[in-house]
């Protein structure tokens, strides 16, 4: 696509949103989960997003994604204004730009490995045959080369997640945003998973933001924002020999 991350400072920005308030609920019942949330990511950045259970950090990913709309508050995505747009643009939008990895991994129950992988490719027209092999290239850099005919119930907890992690990267995103996308694997294919994350982030045009709980992996971070209660109150550049520790 044609659009150009805007630049502020020296960074150029690929993700920035401003005042965001998000509510669920109504009435008496009315919890207000994003209190003013503001926020950037750096175009070529790991961005790690940490706070306590409950903070809001699932729903800000949501409303960075487009799959969520906020209250109020603006949302640039390389230099898109996502929260002006229809449900129809952004879906596509999101489709061409976004790889979306969820805390459930949301995969087809009836469909091998393979066409899970395959699913964004088919949605961009690409024919099933290019799809499939693409799609066993990325899980073959997941680690699952030999497991593209295996259904979802077939696989562990952590190959799963390997899947969901494939399915994301496979129609190259620009920003790839993920909850939790080590929580179920072990130390080597945490680092394997992560490692993949540092090889896409690198190149300018792209940006991978991260909720974790996980301190084996913020080292791997550029920087990491820390939310608690609906806001983001902290943001740490990370000294890649020192890396934060957070308690929750
Ligand atoms: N669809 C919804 N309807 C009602 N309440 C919701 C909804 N989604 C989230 N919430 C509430 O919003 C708050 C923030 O949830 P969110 O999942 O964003 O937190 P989180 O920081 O990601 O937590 P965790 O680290 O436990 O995943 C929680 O109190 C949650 O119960």
């Amino acid at each position: 696509m044609s659009d150009t991350p805007p630049n502020r400072g020296d960074h150029k920005i690929a993700v920035h949103a401003k005042g965001i308030v998000k509510s669920f609920g109504d009435g008496g019942s009315k919890l207000t989960v994003l209190k003013g949330v503001d926020f950037d990511a750096r175009d070529g950045e790991i961005m790690m997003l940490v706070g306590p259970s409950g903070c809001g950090k699932t729903t800000l990913l949501s409303i960075l994604a487009g799959t969520l709309r906020a209250e109020q508050g603006s949302i640039e995505v390389f230099g898109r204004q996502i929260d002006k747009l229809s449900n129809g643009v952004v879906t596509k939008f999101r489709a061409e730009n976004i790889g979306f990895i969820f805390q459930s991994f949301n995969l087809i129950p009836t469909l091998n490995c393979a066409e899970n992988v395959s699913v964004p490719l088919l949605i961009q027209g690409v024919s099933p045959r290019k799809a499939e092999a693409k799609a066993r290239e990325v899980l073959a850099q997941v680690g699952l080369g030999e497991r593209w005919k295996h259904r979802p119930n077939q696989l562990s907890g952590g190959q799963q997640q390997r899947v969901a992690i494939a399915r994301a990267l496979v129609h190259e995103p620009r920003l790839i945003i993920c909850d939790e996308p080590t929580a179920a694997l072990d130390a080597k294919n945490g680092a394997l998973v992560m490692d993949l994350f540092e090889k896409i982030a690198r190149v300018p045009g792209r940006c991978v933001i991260i909720v974790t709980h996980d301190n084996r992996i913020f080292s791997h971070a550029d920087r990491i924002a820390q939310m608690d209660d609906g806001k983001i109150v902290e943001v740490h550049d990370v000294d890649r020999a020192e890396p934060p520790v957070f308690h929750h």
